[in-house]
């Protein structure tokens, strides 16, 4: 293991929740302060909802807040599988309304994410990157991102010297094709979070810790930036 990895278990998920938005709230808010404006990049699934919610109550100037997406399905947002349409319900609410959303969707490219690649691509290099979070998920196959196990573009999205900032991917587990922040974009943040719960991803989480060789352990074993992981039951 290579990564400086900082384990947080929790008793319960509303602890978690509550700990990880007031941490994220912080890193934001210094980040204002530091240079006037702060991004992150979200995970989408079902694990940040509650999350969101207290990150949505916490007193930041969110009007400096740029939000994005660590990856998306390729849906419109009106798809109760979109990601986007995910973070608009919980997190851009109360204080967090006045955000920026910056999506990975591009409508015009509905049916061909290959198509979007360039564009979205390019919307997120000018956010200038670091980021100041990203925050991941982790699927019990392991996949963290949309870097799924037999993904056709597994390889791309993981080198670490690639060049793109975007990748689509599809893959059995993934439903829909997908797009995705390639690694070496992921790990070009100020912090870094993962995010998971229950004993399932747990046991995921040690396997791939003790070796095994999910798409999560390029997280656990890069060098670039260190890791912040925060488990409940
Ligand atoms: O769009 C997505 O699916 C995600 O961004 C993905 O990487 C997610 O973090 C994991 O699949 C965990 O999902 P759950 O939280 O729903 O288990």
């Amino acid at each position: 293991m290579n990564a400086k990895i900082n384990r947080h278990d929790f008793a319960d998920r509303l602890t978690l929740a509550d700990k990880l938005a007031r941490d994220v709230a912080s890193r934001l808010d210094a980040a204002i302060k530091a240079r006037g404006k702060a991004t992150v990049a979200v995970s989408g699934g079902g694990t940040p909802k509650l999350m969101f919610a207290v990150l949505a109550q916490q007193e930041i100037d969110w009007s400096k807040v740029t939000v994005t997406l660590v990856d998306e399905r390729w849906v419109d947002t009106d798809s109760d599988r979109s990601n986007a349409r995910m973070v608009a319900e919980h997190l851009f609410h109360h204080e967090s309304h006045t955000a920026q959303f910056v999506p990975l969707f591009d409508r015009a490219h509905k049916d061909n994410v290959d198509g979007a690649l360039a564009d979205v691509g390019a919307r997120i290099d000018a956010l200038g990157l670091p980021f100041d979070v990203v925050l991941l998920g982790m699927g019990s196959d392991g996949h963290t991102a949309s870097f799924f196990p037999g993904g056709d573009n597994l390889a791309k999205a993981l080198d670490p010297d690639g060049k793109d900032t975007v990748v689509s991917m599809r893959a059995d587990g993934a439903g829909e094709p997908r797009i995705t922040l390639s690694l070496p974009r992921v790990l070009d943040t100020r912090a870094l979070y993962l995010h998971i719960e229950g004993d399932d991803k747990k046991q995921v989480l040690q396997n791939a810790l003790d070796g095994g060789d999910a798409p999560i352990a390029k997280v656990l074993t890069q060098e670039r930036v260190p890791l912040d992981i925060y488990w409940a039951p």
